[in-house]
């Protein structure tokens, strides 16, 4: 028995969760410790063990600044926590694996060495709101838990099977080999978790499975799942590409770039340091962008109260109507395309992530948009079905729909904890 630590750095959250594992078993949850609103003060502290809330929404009195800072805060709540005697400290951990966004060529899970810690690094510019704060963390437990393994599982893996007139870029194909410029894809460990526990709701192999999958949070993609793998996805060579997100802007009009008003957009951002370069322009894309510029606010729950006419003033609820309409028809794009490329064989629309899990406004109204291709959402819908992994909103009207709608509580910690579980490789000491 090994005790797994599996540790997602989102852009807006870190979620850790503790497991027991034997080889190749579904590991057991101890533990899920979560810190939200990092890019939405207060920061909230979500903790449960052994199913059982322990803390809920509990605002945080210590100043985290980044997600290391995050990762520290969690981890001493577990290791604190007497009712938790599997951790009782830093040794008791045995595998650490870590959510690293861009894995670039990888297509598989790594146990972190000098090698791959370097390989990494270099990727850094791509992922530049996730890949340096994984790395971050991923130093702080080289350093602190000396009984542990480190496996970094990439968001990036589960799209290596994108066919290559998809994943290609219409450039000259010299400058993208060298430089390997491709569509990588993000999201990539939801997608894996919500492909097996659809195909588990439905009583399919995952082999047999189409699906249409929302994944839904500070970052946004879409990701159409053919057979089971995935086909094409929103995100690109770096997770702005697509859908609009807290604080990104998602797809523009590459040109924009050069008309956005200062001359200087090209130049490297004053958050450039020794590991990452990142220009303003990418930096205004990533950080400045999305809801915060559309809204001021990167709470998208916030966002879709106000949209459904909820006490706002006149001019906060207009704004944000505006990027709440904007999100869904962006949504429906996707929709509408993955649609196509699956030929109408969809077994599912799934929504899932911070935002498709808990809104069923817009689940709503995205599904309105998608009504003429035969989905059809249930008004009456739990909006959130407490115990269930994944749960029907599809209309039961007239004999229902032609297509389903379903929720999928994702778990991206679960998904990286089951991997390490059935790699050979960490189970040989
Ligand atoms: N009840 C809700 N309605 C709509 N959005 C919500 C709700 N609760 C949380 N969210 C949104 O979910 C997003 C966070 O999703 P999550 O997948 O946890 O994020 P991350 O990208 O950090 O992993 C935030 O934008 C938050 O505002
Ligand atoms: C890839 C990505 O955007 O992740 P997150 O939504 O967790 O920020
Ligand atoms: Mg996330």
């Amino acid at each position: 028995m090994k005790v797994i630590l599996s540790i997602n750095a989102g852009s807006s959250s870190v979620k850790i969760s503790a497991y027991t594992a034997e080889r190749g078993q579904e590991p057991s949850q101890l533990a899920e410790a979560q810190l939200s609103g990092l890019t939405s003060p207060p920061v909230r502290l979500k903790y449960s063990r052994r199913g059982a809330q322990v803390a809920k929404d509990q605002e945080v009195q210590e100043e985290v600044s980044s997600q290391d800072g995050a990762f520290g805060v969690l981890l001493k709540t577990l290791i604190d926590d007497r009712d938790l005697p599997e951790i009782a400290g830093k040794r008791d951990v045995a595998i650490a694996c870590h959510r690293v966004v861009h894995g670039g060529g990888y297509e598989t899970s790594q146990v972190i060495n000098r090698e791959t810690y370097h390989h990494l690094e270099r990727l850094t510019d791509l992922a530049p709101l996730h890949n340096a704060s994984a790395l971050e963390i991923v130093k702080t437990c080289l350093a602190e838990l000396p009984g542990a393994v480190n496996v970094a599982c990439f968001d990036s893996q589960f799209h290596a099977t994108i066919p290559e007139h998809i994943h290609t870029y219409p450039i000259n194909p010299k400058i993208a080999s060298k430089n390997q410029l491709r569509k990588y894809g993000f999201h990539g460990i939801s997608y894996q978790f919500i492909t097996d526990a659809v195909a588990k709701f439905l009583g399919k192999d995952p082999a047999n499975l189409n699906i249409i999958a929302l994944h839904l949070g500070s970052g946004a993609s879409a990701c159409a799942i053919r057979n089971g793998k995935s086909w094409d996805t929103s995100m690109g060579l770096t997770p702005l590409a697509g859908l609009p997100g807290a604080t990104r802007s998602g797809s523009v009009d590459p040109s924009l770039v050069f008309h956005y008003a200062s001359s200087d957009v090209g130049k490297l951002s004053p958050s450039s340091t020794r590991d990452l370069h990142i220009s303003r322009a990418e930096e205004i894309l990533n950080k400045q962008s999305g809801w915060k510029a559309l809204t001021g606010t990167t709470d998208f729950a916030a966002i879709a109260s106000a949209a459904g006419g909820g006490g706002e003033d006149e001019t906060n609820r207009s704004k944000r109507q505006l990027a709440f309409d904007l999100f869904a028809d962006r949504i429906g794009g996707y929709v509408g395309s993955y649609y196509v490329a699956l030929g109408g064989r969809v077994d599912a629309l799934v929504f899932a992530g911070g935002i498709g899990e808990k809104s069923a406004r817009l689940r709503r109204s995205v599904v309105a948009q998608a009504a003429c291709l035969g989905f059809g959402i249930d008004e009456d819908a739990e909006e959130d079905a407490e115990d269930a992994v994944v749960w029907d909103v599809s209309s039961k009207k007239q004999g229902g729909c032609r297509h389903k709608t379903l929720v999928c509580r994702t778990d991206e910690q679960l998904q990286m904890a089951r991997m390490c579980a059935h790699d050979d490789a960490l189970w040989s000491s």
